[in-house]
């Protein structure tokens, strides 16, 4: 990906086709950048795992790279930010949320995805001693949008089980 070291080692904003189809279906990442990297280990985790089930539109949320000051700090890029993945919130299949890293854009993506009725699912880790907002734990309704909270080592299980529900439910290949 030569979009990577553009511009002194930050991201560049990739503005292009999302990334090669690996099968028909594509998935929406939402994880913390400018709220905080502490997590992006996990996000890595999360994407590689995804990438078994098909196209991970905003694969670079997992990216070692990419720090907590986002793709670009000036105010134009973010603009190019927003607008490109409010299209791929809109193009995806399913949007799969690592929340327990509190983050106003995975929010703002969240409520989004709500209004577009889009198929949700939010991971929260309760051994962050964290609260998750109410705001996101109450918006569960068991169906279109479901939080599940799980610990680190349950992560590829836990996606498993929720993909192969989602394939019986929805027949998504
Ligand atoms: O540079 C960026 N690129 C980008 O795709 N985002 C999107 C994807 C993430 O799921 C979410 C993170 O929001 P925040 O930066 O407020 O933590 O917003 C956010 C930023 C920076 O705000």
């Amino acid at each position: 990906d030569d979009s990577a070291n553009q511009s002194g080692g930050r991201k560049s904003v990739n503005s292009g086709e999302p990334p090669r189809l690996r099968s028909g279906m594509k998935v929406y990442f939402c994880g913390s950048i400018r709220g905080g990297r502490d997590d992006v280990a996990l996000y890595r985790r999360i994407v590689q795992k995804l990438q078994s089930y098909g196209t991970v539109l905003t694969e670079h949320v997992g990216s070692n790279e990419l720090t907590d000051r986002g793709e670009d700090a000036a105010a134009a890029e973010d603009r190019a930010i927003h607008d490109r993945d409010v299209a791929w919130l809109r193009q995806s299949d399913v949007i799969v949320a690592e929340v327990t890293q509190p983050s106003l854009g995975v929010g703002y993506e969240l409520g989004r995805a709500v209004d577009m009725k889009k198929k949700v699912f939010c991971l929260f880790r309760p051994s962050s001693g964290r609260r998750l907002s109410a705001m996101v734990r109450g918006a569960d309704d068991g169906e279109l949008f479901v939080v599940r909270d799980y610990s680190e080592d349950e992560l590829e299980n836990v996606l498993d089980e929720f993909f192969k529900n989602l394939k019986i439910n929805t027949q998504i290949d």
